[in-house]
């Protein structure tokens, strides 16, 4: 973990975690008993059962199971972009599932970076441009997010796509682009649901290769959602999930 990046807030907004916080390791991401139903008109479908886990600051982490069992559900939770029928989530020592929708908004915007399996890139807008509006949405305009676009694009080895558009840049190059992208706002956690399901085997390690030294040398906390067994080995630690619990 790189202790440059860490900024953390105090603990004193994590009361009941049950953790001794001067000898334990609070994680970047903790989710305490997070229970989700979906309602229909007819029926009430429990999808997290109570859900408690703990994701240590400059880890990646992967969270895996069978199709339906939660995976993506949980890391929407986990991420701020779902609340959850029942339990809290911390991410930095905030507590998230307190936070206004402005609030939320805003601590996602300067805290998260998303990645997804196809890209989401503009496919009008060049490489270098995709990065930009990131950073335009963030307040950095004009030759500063230029400058620092063309950064982000040389941290992920595209220096020299930056004027091509997806249209013409390969599936690991256009994933490659995505997480320039999400560091656009220098974000300490990243989350990512199934990021290399659309990539060959070279390319897909590669990516996770970018991911693990994000964690390992910025200390950004990574949280992946996927299927893929050729990523195993990059991961510090599987979160299995079966029928919306977690198999220990
Ligand atoms: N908005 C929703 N409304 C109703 N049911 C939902 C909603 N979102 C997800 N579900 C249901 O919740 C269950 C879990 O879905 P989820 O997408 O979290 O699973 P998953 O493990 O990510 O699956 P996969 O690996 O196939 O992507 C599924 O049965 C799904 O149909």
């Amino acid at each position: 973990m790189s202790a440059s990046r860490s900024r953390f807030a105090p603990y004193k907004q994590l009361p009941n975690l049950g953790l001794d916080t001067s000898t334990t390791q609070i994680g970047a991401i903790v989710a305490q008993g997070i229970e989700m139903e979906f309602k229909s008109q007819k029926r009430c479908f429990q999808v997290l059962k109570g859900i408690d886990l703990s994701i240590s600051e400059g880890s990646i982490e992967l969270l895996m199971g069978p199709s339906g069992s939660g995976k993506t559900t949980l890391l929407s939770i986990l991420a701020g972009l779902m609340t959850p029928t029942k339990g809290k989530v911390y991410l930095l020592g905030e507590d998230v599932t307190a936070m206004s929708r402005a609030q939320l908004a805003k601590f996602r915007q300067q805290n998260i970076g998303f990645i997804f399996q196809n890209f989401n890139l503009f496919p009008a807008l060049t490489a270098i441009e995709n990065v930009e509006i990131a950073l335009n949405i963030q307040g950095v305009r004009g030759k500063v997010a230029q400058e620092k676009s063309r950064v982000l694009l040389e941290q992920v080895g595209l220096e020299n796509q930056a004027n091509q558009k997806p249209g013409d840049l390969s599936g690991g190059q256009k994933q490659r682009v995505a997480i320039a992208r999400a560091l656009a706002g220098n974000p300490q956690l990243i989350m990512a649901d199934e990021p290399t399901a659309a990539l060959d085997s070279r390319s897909g390690h590669a990516v996770i290769e970018l991911l693990r030294s994000l964690a390992k040398e910025q200390g950004c906390t990574v949280l992946m959602v996927t299927h893929d067994p050729r990523i195993v080995d990059a991961a510090d630690r599987i979160t299995y999930l079966e029928d919306g619990m977690l198999k220990q």
